[in-house]
C-alpha cells in the first residue's frame, strides 16, 4: 500500500470521501482514508490489489458497514483485473475469486456481502453481452461507483428523516462511529445530527469513546469537532450516569446488520446503551440504509458476531494493560432486540414501531 500523508484533513466541506477509486479501471487503485491513524494523522492509502483491501478491512483502516461494502466493491474491480484481461470469462472468474477472499475479511457487516453479491451479479450478467474484457472491467467499475454514489444519497435521506426526530437543545448520545468515516461520506447516525444542525437545531452530542478500538473517541469526536458541533467525550461506562443526570434526550446509533424483525447488530456496548435508555425512558434510534438489512434472517439470533484479537484489549494501542495470559473475550458486536429500539431511520423513511411487518413494508419481504 502507498500512504499519502496529506497533512491536516481537508477543510470542512459537504463531505470527505472515505473510500473511492482513482485512475482508470485498468490501472487505477482504491484510495481510502487510513482510519487507524486518526485523529492524529490524516492519511490516505492506495490499494492496488485485493489483499491490500482485505487487510484494510480486517484492520479497520476502512470500517463501518457501508464503507466496508464500498471498499469491497472496488476491491472486486481490482480482483477482476486478476492476471490480465485475457477474456471475459477470465475477468468473471477473477472477480469471483476476489469476492470469495474479501468475504473472509469480517463477518458481521452485511453490506460487505451485499456489495460483493451485486458485483458478481453484474459480472455474470454482463459476461454474455460485453464485447470484450476491457469493456466489462469498465462496467464493473461503473457499478462500484454506483454503489458509492447511491450510499451518498442514502446517507442524506437518512439525515433528513432522522433530523425530524431531534429537537433544538437536545443532548444526543452516540456509540462508536456511524459518521462520514463509516460510509461513503456523510454517515448514518451522524447524518441525523449533521442534518439537524444544518436545519438550525442546535444539539449537544455525548460520544461514547467505545472500547476497545475507540472509534467514538478517535473518529466521532473528530468528525463532530471539525464541523463545530458541540461534543463531550465520555467513557462507555458513563452513559447510564449522563442519562440519569438528564443530559440525554435521545440516543442515535448505526448498525452493521439488521434482521427481518428489526433486531440490530451494532458495535459492542450498543445493547447496554439500549438497556440504559429503556430504564430512563429515552428514545433509542438506529440509523441505517436498506443495504444493512438482512431479510434472510428472521431475527438477530443468527447474526454472525465477529470475535477479534484479544490484544486489542490487553495491549490496546501498544500499551499492555492486563497481565500476560489473561483470558479475554472480545466480541466486536452485540445485538439489540427490536423491542428496545424506538425507531429505525432509513433512506426510505422511519420504521416505527419496529416490527417484522413494518420492516417488510418499508424494506421488502
Ligand atoms: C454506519 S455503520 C457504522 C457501524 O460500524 C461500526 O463497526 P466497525 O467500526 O467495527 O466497522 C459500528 O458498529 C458502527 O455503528
Amino acid at each position: 500500500m502507498t500512504h499519502h500523508p496529506t497533512g491536516p484533513a481537508p477543510a470542512v466541506g459537504p463531505s470527505i470521501e472515505t473510500v473511492g477509486w482513482v485512475g482508470s479501471a485498468r490501472d487505477g487503485a482504491v484510495r481510502l482514508i487510513d482510519q487507524t491513524l486518526l485523529p492524529v494523522e490524516f492519511s490516505r492509502i492506495d490499494c492496488r490489489d485485493v489483499e491490500t483491501v482485505w487487510e484494510a478491512i480486517k484492520m479497520l483502516r476502512v470500517r463501518g458497514a457501508p464503507a466496508i461494502g464500498i471498499a469491497a466493491a472496488y476491491g472486486a474491480v481490482l480482483g477482476a483485473r486478476g492476471q490480465g484481461l485475457g477474456s471475459v470469462d477470465a475477468v468473471v472468474s477473477s472477480l469471483r475469486a476476489a469476492a470469495a477472499h474479501l468475504r473472509t475479511s469480517r463477518p458481521t457487516a452485511v453490506n460487505l456481502f451485499w456489495a460483493l453479491d451485486r458485483m458478481q451479479r453484474t459480472a455474470e450478467a454482463e459476461a454474455t453481452t460485453a464485447p470484450g474484457p476491457e469493456v466489462l472491467l469498465d462496467h464493473l467499475l461503473d457499478e462500484a461507483r454506483a454503489i458509492e454514489q447511491e450510499d451518498r444519497a442514502m446517507c442524506r435521506a437518512i439525515g433528513r428523516f432522522g433530523a425530524e426526530l431531534l429537537e433544538p437543545g437536545h443532548g444526543i448520545l452516540t456509540h462508536c462511529n456511524a459518521g462520514g468515516l463509516a460510509t461513503s461520506d456523510y454517515g448514518t447516525a451522524l447524518a441525523v445530527i449533521f442534518s439537524a444542525v444544518e436545519q438550525g437545531k442546535a444539539v449537544h452530542v455525548y460520544a461514547d469513546e467505545t472500547r476497545p478500538l475507540l472509534q467514538g473517541a478517535r473518529l466521532t469526536a473528530w468528525e463532530l469537532q471539525r464541523r463545530g458541533i458541540p461534543v463531550t467525550l465520555i467513557c462507555d461506562n458513563m452513559a447510564p450516569q449522563v442519562m440519569k443526570e438528564g443530559k440525554i434526550q435521545a440516543v442515535v446509533v448505526g448498525a452493521d446488520r439488521i434482521a427481518a424483525n428489526g433486531d440490530t447488530a451494532n458495535k459492542i456496548g450498543t445493547y447496554g446503551v439500549a438497556l440504559a435508555a429503556k430504564a430512563h425512558d429515552i428514545p433509542f434510534y438506529v440509523a441505517a440504509p436498506s443495504s444493512t438489512f438482512d431479510l434472510s434472517l428472521p431475527d438477530g439470533s443468527s447474526i454472525p458476531i465477529e470475535q477479534r484479537d484479544p490484544r486489542e484489549i490487553t495491549h490496546g494501542f501498544g500499551r499492555q494493560t492486563a497481565p500476560e495470559g489473561v483470558e479475554v473475550y472480545n466480541p466486536a458486536f452485540d445485538v439489540t432486540p427490536s423491542r428496545m429500539i424506538t425507531a429505525i431511520i432509513t433512506e426510505r423513511g422511519v420504521i416505527r414501531p419496529v416490527t417484522a411487518d413494518a420492516v417488510a413494508d418499508l424494506i421488502g419481504t
